[in-house]
C-alpha cells in the first residue's frame, strides 16, 4: 500500500510513548489517518526481539547490531576522575581494573528500532512512587488520576493482593516462562489458569539473605501506590515497608507465548493487523517539524543513513492536518524541536535556525538512574546463563532449541533477574553518607516516604564478557541511584540531523549521589555474602581496597576453584593461584557461619568512590529534557502536552518528566503514551477503545484467573 503525503496527525518515534499514542488514535477512529514515522528498522517478529533470554546482544556496538544509537558524552567530570564518557553496562562489566582507558571511549546508547526501549531493554517490570507523579504538580497528572491508565495498559498475569493492576491491556507482566535458578529450574504452568508460585532458589536465597539484613519480603513492591492512595497520606507507607522491601520482579513477557511484550507488537502491529489507517515508515530520521507561523503542520524526514550521493540531504515532507506529535524519546525530542527553531532563541541564532519558539528549557536538565555493578562467584552446582553468555555451543544450541519446541517454558523466555529490592537507609545510616545527602535527604525524601533511594537486583550471571573472565559461575549485584541530583544536557550542533549533537550526561557531577551509591554497594555485598551459593568476589569487578584492609575483596575459594578445572597442571604454588595477581583466595563456603558487617574506614570508602566515579554509568532510563512545567521555569510543555508557543504540537515520551521516577521506566513511557492518547482524543473528539486491537501471538486475555483477584 502506497504511502499518502498527508494524514491527519503525524507520530514522530516509535518507542512505547509514541506506540501507544499511534496505536491507540488510529484504533479510536479507522477513519483517522495516522502516521507513525520510526529512525530504526521495524521490529516484526524479529527473533532477537521477542526471544527474552538474548536481550544482552542488543546493546552491542560491533557492526552488525543497529538497534541502539550511541552518544558520546562530551563533557569531563571533575568528581568522576576526569572521565569525560560513560559507558554502557556490556562495555563495563566486560572490563578488569586496568582496562579504564578502553572504557573511556564508550559511548551511551539508547534504542533505535521500532517499539524504541521496549525491544531491547532488559524486561524488568516496576512502577514509580505515588509522591513521583504527585510531584508533577500538574492537574490530571496525580497519581490518583493515573491509575484508572496504569491499570489500561496492563494485562498482568502475576497473583495480586491489590486492586492496582489491569488484566486486558496489550502489555504482558508475568514471571516469564521459566525462572532460571541457581540449583534447579522451575517452569510456569500456561496452560491452566491456576498460576503456580515458582520461584528459583537464587531468587530465595536473594530474599532470604536480604531479608537477615533488614529487608523484608513484599509480595508486591508496586502496588505500594493503592495503599498510598488509599490513605491518602505517603508516610503510612513507610511502616508497611513498601519503600524498603523486596519482590520477585515481575517481567514484561507474555508467560502464554514466551516472549517480550515489546509496545509495538501491543500497540501498532495489533492494529494493522485489523485496520489499514495506521502508517508506518521505518528507518527514517525526523529531521524537523514543518511550522506554517507558529503553527505545527506536517515534518520533515531524512533516511536513517546518510548514503545519497555526494552527502546531499534527501528529505521527504509529509503534511498533518491535524497534529504533530513527538516522541523521539529523550535524546532524540528535543534535537527535533531545536533543529525546528524551538529552544533557546541564542542557540538557534547561532546555527542559523529560525526561531518559532523562545524555549531555553529544551535540552536541559537531563537525568538518568546510575548503575553499578558488582559480580560474585557461584558454587559450581548453580545453574546460571554464564555457559550460554560464554559461548557454549552445545548449552546455546540446547537453549535455542529448548526454544524452538516450547517457547513459553523455554530457559530464554526469561531475563534471568528474577528478584530485586528497594531501599532507604535507616537514620544510623544515614549519619554515615556525610552532609550533601543528608542535605538532599532532608529537602527531597524525608518527607515522602514512598520514595527508595537504591534500586538491587540480583542476576543469575555475570553482566560481562566472559572472554575477558575467569572460568565459573557468577551473579551480579545490578545497583542503581533512583533519584540522582546530579543533571545534564544535550543540544543540536548544527541544524543538520546526522551532526552528532553536543551531549554532556552530567553523571556524577552531584557531590551528595555518592554517598547512597556507595552505602548500596556495601548493602548488596553483605546480601551476596550471606547467600547459600556464594563462593567469593571477583575482585576485578570490586573497589580496589588496599590489600591488608578487612573490607578487600575476596575472591573464589580454593576448593570451588579446583571443582572448576579439576585437570589442570599446578603453577608455581600449591594451591594453584598465582601470585602477583589481584586474586586473593576466599575462605572455605561454611553454611553454619553467621556473618558481621564487614567494617569499612575512611581509606576504604575512598576506594569505594574512586570505583564508583570509575565505573558508574547509565540504566538507560533517560528523561527530563522538554519538561512539563511552567514556562517561566525553563518548563516546553503545558499540562496537556503542547509545545509552549506553538500551535498543534505535543511532545509524548519521558523528555516530559519534570522530575525523575523511582522505577524502571519502560512502565511510566506507556503511562506518559496513554495519557499523551487520552490527552489528543478528547482534543480530536474521540474515544479510546478498549480492549485494544488483539496482540498478535498472545492469547486473547481471558478474564482474571482466581489467584488475581483481589481479596
Ligand atoms: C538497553 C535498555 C535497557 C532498559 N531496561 C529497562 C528495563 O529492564 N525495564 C524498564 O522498565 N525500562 C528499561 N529501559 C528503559 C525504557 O525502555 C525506556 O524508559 C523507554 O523505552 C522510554 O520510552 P520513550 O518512548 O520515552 O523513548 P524511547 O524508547 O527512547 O523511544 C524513542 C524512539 O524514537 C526513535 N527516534 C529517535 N530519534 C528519532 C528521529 N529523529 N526520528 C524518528 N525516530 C526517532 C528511536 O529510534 C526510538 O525508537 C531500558 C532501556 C534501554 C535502552
Amino acid at each position: 500500500m502506497g504511502h499518502p503525503q498527508e494524514v491527519d496527525v503525524i507520530v514522530a518515534g516509535g518507542g512505547p510513548a509514541g506506540c501507544v499514542v499511534a496505536g491507540r488514535l488510529a484504533y479510536a477512529d479507522p477513519n483517522l489517518k495516522v502516521m507513525l514515522i520510526e529512525g530504526g528498522a521495524n521490529n516484526r517478529d524479529d527473533p532477537w526481539v521477542y526471544r527474552p533470554g538474548i536481550f544482552v546482544r542488543n546493546m552491542q556496538r560491533d557492526g552488525i547490531n543497529d538497534k541502539a544509537t550511541f552518544y558520546t558524552d562530551t563533557k569531563a567530570s571533575s568528581y568522576m576522575r576526569g572521565r569525560e564518557e560513560h559507558c554502557s553496562v556490556s562495555r563495563t562489566l566486560s572490563i578488569s581494573q586496568g582496562d579504564r582507558e578502553a572504557e573511556l571511549n564508550e559511548p551511551l546508547r539508547c534504542a533505535n528500532i521500532l517499539g524504541g526501549g521496549s525491544s531491547i531493554n532488559f524486561q524488568m517490570y516496576t512502577r514509580a512512587s505515588a509522591s513521583d507523579w504527585d510531584d508533577f504538580k500538574t492537574p490530571g497528572w496525580t497519581a490518583k488520576d493515573l491509575l484508572p491508565l496504569m491499570k489500561r495498559l496492563e494485562n498482568y498475569q502475576k497473583p495480586t493482593n491489590n486492586d492496582t493492576h489491569g488484566y486486558d491491556g496489550p502489555i504482558a507482566i508475568s514471571n516469564g516462562g521459566t525462572i532460571t535458578a541457581l540449583g534447579s529450574a522451575f517452569i510456569l504452568s500456561s496452560d491452566t489458569n491456576v498460576y503456580t508460585d515458582f520461584v528459583s532458589s537464587a531468587a530465595h536465597d536473594f530474599l532470604r539473605a536480604s531479608d537477615s539484613i533488614g529487608i523484608p519480603f513484599s509480595d508486591d513492591i508496586q502496588g505500594k501506590l493503592e495503599l498510598c492512595l488509599k490513605l491518602g497520606q505517603h508516610s503510612f507507607l513507610l511502616d508497611l515497608d513498601t519503600s524498603h522491601a523486596s519482590e520477585i520482579w515481575a517481567k514484561y513477557i507474555n508467560r502464554h507465548t514466551g516472549r517480550r511484550s515489546d509496545a509495538a507488537t501491543a500497540y501498532v502491529h495489533s492494529v494493522m493487523d485489523v485496520q489499514n489507517n495506521l502508517f508506518l515508515r521505518t528507518n527514517s530520521r525526523v529531521s524537523r517539524v514543518i511550522f506554517e507561523g507558529n503553527k505545527a503542520v506536517g515534518v520533515a524526514y531524512v533516511p536513517a543513513r546518510n548514503r545519497a550521493h555526494q552527502g546531499q540531504t534527501l528529505e521527504t515532507i509529509v503534511k498533518a492536518r491535524k497534529c504533530v506529535v513527538l516522541s523521539s524519546g529523550t535524546l532524540g525530542t528535543p534535537q527535533i524541536l531545536e533543529r525546528s527553531g524551538v529552544g533557546s532563541a541564542e542557540l538557534l541564532k547561532k546555527l542559523d535556525i529560525k526561531v518559532v519558539s523562545d524555549l531555553p528549557g529544551v535540552g536541559e536538565q537531563y537525568q538518568d538512574h546510575y548503575t553499578t555493578l558488582s559480580i560474585y562467584r557461584v558454587s559450581n552446582e548453580s545453574q546460571t546463563l554464564d555457559d550460554f553468555l560464554r559461548g557454549d555451543k552445545e548449552v546455546q544450541k540446547e537453549l535455542f532449541q529448548e526454544w524452538e519446541v516450547s517457547p513459553e517454558k523455554a530457559r530464554l523466555s526469561s531475563n534471568a533477574i528474577d528478584a530485586g529490592f528497594k531501599i532507604r537507609p535507616t537514620e544510623a545510616e544515614l549519619k554515615e553518607m556525610g552532609p550533601e545527602f543528608n542535605k538532599l535527604w532532608d529537602t527531597y525524601f524525608k518527607d515522602k516516604p514512598d520514595k527508595p533511594v537504591m534500586f538491587g537486583s540480583i542476576v543469575s550471571a555475570a553482566y560481562a564478557d566472559h572472554s575477558l573472565l575467569p572460568p565459573g559461575k557468577y551473579i551480579t549485584m545490578f545497583q542503581y541511584l533512583e533519584y540522582p541530583a546530579s543533571r545534564g544536557k544535550i543540544h543540536i550542533q548544527s541544524a543538520n540531523p546526522y551532526v552528532e549533537p553536543d551531549f554532556d550526561s552530567g553523571f556524577m557531577n552531584d557531590k551528595a549521589d555518592f554517598a547512597p551509591i556507595r552505602w548500596s554497594y556495601k548493602k548488596t555485598r553483605e546480601v551476596a555474602r550471606r547467600m547459600d551459593a556464594f563462593r567469593g568476589e571477583l575482585t576485578s569487578h570490586h573497589p580496589r581496597f588496599h590489600p591488608a584492609s578487612p573490607a578487600a575483596a575476596k575472591d573464589i575459594d580454593i576448593q570451588t576453584a579446583k571443582g572448576i578445572l579439576p585437570e589442570r597442571v599446578h603453577c608455581r604454588h600449591s594451591h594453584g593461584m598465582l601470585r602477583g595477581t589481584w586474586h586473593a583466595p576466599g575462605e572455605p563456603y561454611n553454611a553454619a557461619k553467621v556473618h558481621e558487617d564487614i567494617k569499612y574506614t575512611e581509606e576504604d570508602d575512598k576506594a569505594i568512590d574512586d570505583w564508583i566515579a570509575d565505573h558508574v554509568e547509565t540504566t538507560w532510563h533517560s528523561l527530563g529534557t522538554c519538561a512539563m512545567k511552567p514556562r517561566e521555569e525553563g518548563g516546553v510543555v503545558d499540562g496537556r502536552l503542547n509545545v509552549f508557543g506553538t500551535e498543534n504540537l505535543k511532545c509524548v515520551d519521558l523528555s516530559i518528566c519534570p522530575d525523575n521516577l523511582g522505577t524502571n521506566t519502560y512502565s511510566s513511557a506507556l503511562l506518559v503514551g496513554e495519557k499523551g492518547a487520552s490527552l489528543l482524543a478528547e482534543d480530536l473528539g474521540l474515544k479510546i477503545k478498549t480492549p485494544h486491537a488483539p496482540v498478535p501471538h498472545a492469547p486473547v486475555p481471558k478474564g482474571m484467573p482466581a489467584t488475581q483477584q483481589v481479596r
